[in-house]
């Protein structure tokens, strides 16, 4: 697999470089960043203390031309330029990159007509088995239980909720038949009046350098349930993406999750 990565240096770019170098199935064909960063010209792997000769670029369709697929964590309005490229150019793409509007949301969902595209906010293996394990836990807690996402991230972290407590709060609010657009709650403050039964609160923690925790608490009376993932390393963000790379050789078009990719549908 020829793999591409943007935002070569953010934190996720760091880390999918690392993991697809110690990949024997795969092999680091490009290093995208910004044209304007100060990381052009550098080797990608530079950070490692190593010499890959991969150096890092800015000149993304040129540097694409060798690449089977772009792996890219970076902002909604930079994978969207890539998007386009990577469609004209036949480069399948795995998108972590989470802040997405509904429209731009359509744009993917549009280019996949025509291209491969695994997007998920969360490439962890053991967030999409949490995601399984909250459907089941909001169908047998179907009433009676208030249901709040709470969810920590480092302190630089630009977009809230973070895309998995998204995704967290859309998969109970599926098993319960509601529609999170109509039934979440992002923050409250003054009189507030009682809590409506209906509805999913969401709680945002940013502090320091966390990872990222996510709860999913049921609240009833007498007891409570909480389910808890917390990410102390980025590794298993980027091993699901080179499991969701490898998972899509066999695809020419399409809108996969992981969910896809982990055979959990
Ligand atoms: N799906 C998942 O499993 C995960 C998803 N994420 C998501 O991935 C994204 C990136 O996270 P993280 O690595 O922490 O962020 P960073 O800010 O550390 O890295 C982002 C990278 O993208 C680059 N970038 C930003 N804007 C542009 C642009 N317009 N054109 C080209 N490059 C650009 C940045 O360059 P510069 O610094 O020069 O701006 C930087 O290299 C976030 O949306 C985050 O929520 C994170 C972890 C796991
Ligand atoms: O920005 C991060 O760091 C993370 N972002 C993703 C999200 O928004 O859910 C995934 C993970 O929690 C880390």
């Amino acid at each position: 697999m020829r793999i591409a990565i943007a935002g070569a240096s953010g934190r996720m770019g760091r880390m999918l470089i690392e993991a697809t170098t110690r990949d024997e199935g795969a092999q680091l064909a490009a290093a995208l960043d910004r044209p304007d960063s100060p990381a052009i010209g550098e080797d990608a792997c530079a950070f490692l203390g190593v010499k890959s000769g991969v150096l890092i670029r800015g000149d993304v369709e040129a540097a694409l031309a060798g690449a089977d697929f772009l792996i890219d964590f970076t902002r909604p309005e930079a994978t969207l330029a890539h998007l386009d490229i990577c469609k004209r150019l036949g480069v399948k793409m795995i998108i972590g990159t989470t802040g997405f509007s509904e429209a731009q949301r359509a744009q993917l969902a549009e280019a996949s007509k025509e291209l491969a595209i695994v997007f998920a906010p969360n490439m962890a293996v053991g967030v999409n088995a949490v995601f399984k394990l909250l459907d089941v836990a909001a169908r047998i807690l179907n009433s009676g239980y208030d249901i709040e996402v709470i969810e920590a991230h480092h302190r630089m972290k630009v977009d809230a909720p973070s895309g998995t407590a998204l995704r967290m709060g859309e998969v109970v609010a599926g098993a319960l038949g509601r529609s999170l657009t109509d039934c979440a709650i992002y923050g409250r403050e003054g009189h507030t009046g009682e809590r409506d039964a209906n509805t999913i609160g969401f709680a945002t923690v940013r502090g320091g350098d966390i990872v990222g925790d996510h709860t999913v608490l049921f609240a009833g009376i007498g007891e409570r349930v909480e389910i808890t993932h917390k990410a102390a390393s980025r590794m298993p963000y980027a091993l699901g993406s080179l499991r969701a790379a490898r998972w899509l050789v066999d695809r020419s078009s399409g809108l996969y999750d992981m969910q896809d990719v982990l055979g959990l549908r």
